[in-house]
């Protein structure tokens, strides 16, 4: 197969789709890539290390996406990378669909195969694909957090891990999945006092079992949330129902009842976000104030350690990758139903239902729009 690799072009978005050792995997299976000239300069990838790899390095992403019969990316693509996506042609990336109206259009538009990094599942219920980069967001949102509470920043002048003599701060993290338990770890690393809360019982209880009376456990409802906020000088907003737009669990009223200076990090914010008031931020500009209270709402937080997130996430990526280019797509998915959940758009029909759902489009199961286009492709 030809896998081609364009350079990302999101704001400040520095990550790459594949190291060289992934390409070298993949030339050694028989396979071809391209991959855009300076791709991966920015986390220490030259031009050179991708050729010796076995690589193609071409000038220009038009040049790759008119190639490649699959384009391996980072981020969601942007509206001049959907409009040269075509039919026959796999995209696999992240997406977010479900908030994104004018991207679900174009990807419908472009007749292209577009499988989610994010809606990949395994086996343990988990999101394997999601999760190395929800491993560098959590741990990445204490420290813009502590960041945020600075005075230059806006902030409330508080330390997080205080001093002895003087209180540390109080953080609130809602949603204790792969995000909430890395800003849980790190928080409580830097000596802030920590309440999680989420709405699965079963993941307080693991919570629960391994972190004992380091850390606050707390069933998820708009009363208990209430409470906290009037207490939290840092809220990290972690939820997630996987491939649905984030449910907003603090209202603008809410905001009243929070300290001036305290900070809000909204990591959901690639799913809509999960606080009424976010809007997506990128690094360049990464916060705002809404009612004395600091919004950070970056959408791709772990683009802001490229280096770290490149390895991380082409770790977990490589597999399917492989699985993909070898058997080819539709092969692939129909031998695994994990993969299979990360289709999110086939031939012009929405394969998610939450994405459907969300942005009124007709849901088609995944194996029934796979099992259409091989009707169409052999009339
Ligand atoms: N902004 C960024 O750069 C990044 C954003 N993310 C996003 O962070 C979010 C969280 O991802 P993960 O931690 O991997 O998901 P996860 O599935 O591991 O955890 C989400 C948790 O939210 C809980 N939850 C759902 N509804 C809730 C509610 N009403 N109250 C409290 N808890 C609730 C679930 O029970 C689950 O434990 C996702 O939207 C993901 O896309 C992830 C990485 C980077
Ligand atoms: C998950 C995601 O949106 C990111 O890594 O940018
Ligand atoms: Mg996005």
């Amino acid at each position: 197969m030809l896998v081609g690799v364009p350079k990302e072009i999101k704001n400040h978005e520095y990550r790459i789709g594949m190291t060289p050792a992934g390409v070298k995997e993949l030339v050694g299976r028989g396979h071809q890539v391209l991959v855009q000239h300076q791709g991966g300069v920015a986390v220490g990838f030259s031009d050179e290390d991708y050729r010796q790899a076995g690589a193609e390095v071409v000038d220009s992403a038009e040049e790759i996406f008119a190639r490649s019969e699959m384009i391996v990316k980072v981020k969601e693509p942007q509206p001049i990378e959907c409009t040269m996506l075509r039919e026959g042609q796999t995209l696999f990336t992240y997406l977010h669909l479900a908030p994104d109206p004018g991207q679900t259009e174009l990807l419908l538009a472009s007749g292209a195969t577009c499988i989610a990094y994010e809606t990949v599942t395994d086996a343990n219920r988990g999101l394997p694909l999601l999760a190395p980069m929800s491993e560098v967001a959590g741990r990445m949102s204490i420290q813009e957090g502590a960041y945020c509470l600075e005075k230059a920043q806006g902030g409330s002048g508080m330390l997080m891990g205080g001093v002895p003599g003087v209180e540390a701060a109080n953080v609130l993290v809602i949603g204790g999945g792969v995000v909430g338990l890395n800003a849980a770890r790190i928080a409580m690393g830097m000596g802030a006092k920590v309440t999680i809360m989420d709405r699965s019982l079963p993941r307080l209880k693991s919570i629960d079992e391994l972190y004992g009376d380091r850390l606050t456990t707390l069933y998820s409802t708009t009363d208990a949330i209430e409470k906290q906020l009037a207490l939290a000088d840092v809220v990290i907003g972690a939820v997630l129902i996987p491939g649905a737009a984030a449910p907003k669990l603090v209202t603008r009223e809410m905001l009243k009842l929070m300290k001036p200076g305290s900070v809000l990090v909204d990591v959901a914010i690639d799913q809509g976000g999960c606080f009424e008031t976010s809007k997506a931020t990128t690094h360049e500009n990464p916060t705002y104030i809404v009612d004395g209270i600091i919004h950070y709402c970056v959408a791709n937080m772990p683009g802001g350690v490229a280096r770290t997130s490149t390895l991380a996430l082409t770790n977990a990526t490589l597999p399917y990758v492989l699985a993909l280019a070898d058997k080819g797509p539709c092969q692939a998915m129909a031998e695994d139903n994990h993969l299979l959940n990360g289709l999110n758009v086939y031939r012009g029909m929405v394969t998610v239902e939450a994405v459907a759902q969300a942005l009124g489009y007709a849901y088609v199961k995944p194996e029934v729009a796979l099992a259409s286009g091989d009707l169409k492709q052999s009339a």
